[in-house]
């Protein structure tokens, strides 16, 4: 089964991305849509975030209420050392979650599944998948889709973008870029195209069902992801709050890039 991670930086275009993706009838992991579900109040981790920020996190204030959005998001957007915490208590869940259903559709016999994931580079889950896309759009476009799709002041809008590195790190990694710089048409086409070169050759795909193909074939996309380079190391960044280490950026000749026709 082959496992492609989807990511991009807030408001650039991953959900639009997706509802293609979907169309194509390839099972697709929503990771913001797990976000949501390990935060209900029957899960683990709402216990936990309830514990550390408190009932202001939640809708009324009150215990057992479900947590207030936009609050918990002003909270872990404004402070790093918050959205650490947070990230702490969720991301394990959610990185469950997605392995949960992974091995479900392996189970099934799916040869293709895209995951979605919004901070893929910044976690550990960019060392299992085969091919990374990255949808791209300027800043000053997320600001502009943020502030129209949610309604946020200026002020929101931005420390949600600068919660997360420059989108344009994350371009110099990925296997496949989608520029999301023109109409919605175009983004259809580009990831149509992207979708394209990426389809799994159905004799790999019986072939990974047979336990040393298997297990070759994990070890040829674990390796391939090693050779990259760990992207939290390499990605050109400054120090931000959430990452380690830091160094120059890498570009790799064999990068797809599906830039819509008439854009600049
Ligand atoms: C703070 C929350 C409640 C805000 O909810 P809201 O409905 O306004 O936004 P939504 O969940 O649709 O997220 C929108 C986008 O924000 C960005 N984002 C969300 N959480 C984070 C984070 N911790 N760090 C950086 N960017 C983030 C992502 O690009 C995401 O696609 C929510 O985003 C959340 O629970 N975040 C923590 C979990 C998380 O890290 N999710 C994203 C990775 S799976
Ligand atoms: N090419 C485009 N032209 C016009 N509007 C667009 C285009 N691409 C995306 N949008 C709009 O911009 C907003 C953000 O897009 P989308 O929700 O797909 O981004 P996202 O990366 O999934 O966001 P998030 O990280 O917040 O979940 C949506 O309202 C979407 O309809």
């Amino acid at each position: 089964m082959k496992v492609v991670g989807l990511t991009g930086g807030i408001a650039s275009g991953k959900s639009t991305v997706s509802k293609t993706i979907q169309s194509l009838n390839i099972p697709l992991i929503d990771c913001d849509l797990l976000a949501r579900l390990v935060v209900e109040p029957t899960h683990a981790c709402y216990r936990k975030l309830v514990k550390y920020f408190g009932t202001v996190i939640l809708q009324n204030q009150q215990d057992g209420q479900p947590l207030d959005r936009y609050k918990f998001g002003t909270i872990i957007f404004s402070d790093a050392a918050q959205r650490r915490v947070a990230n702490g208590i969720i991301h394990p869940a959610i990185r469950n979650e997605i392995l949960k259903r992974l091995f479900q559709y392996w189970a099934r016999g799916t040869s293709l599944v895209v995951v979605d994931v919004p901070l893929l580079l910044e976690g550990e889950l960019w060392r299992i998948v085969s091919d990374v896309i990255v949808v791209y759009c300027p800043p000053e476009t997320q600001l502009e889709r943020i502030k129209a799709r949610d309604g946020l002041s200026e002020e929101d809008a931005l420390a949600r973008i600068n919660a997360q590195r420059p989108l344009i790190e994350k371009v110099d990694y990925a296997d496949h870029v989608i520029y999301n710089t023109s109409d919605l048409e175009s983004l259809k086409t580009a990831t149509l195209k992207v979708m394209d070169a990426i389809k799994p050759n159905p004799f790999w795909t019986v072939l990974a069902y047979f336990p040393p193909f298997t297990v070759l074939l994990a070890g040829w996309v674990i390796a391939k992801r090693h050779l990259k380079g760990d992207p939290r190391k390499t990605l050109n960044s400054k120090k931000k709050d959430d990452d380690s280490v830091v160094a120059e950026p890498v570009s790799s000749p064999s990068t797809t890039h599906a830039t819509p026709a008439h854009a600049s």
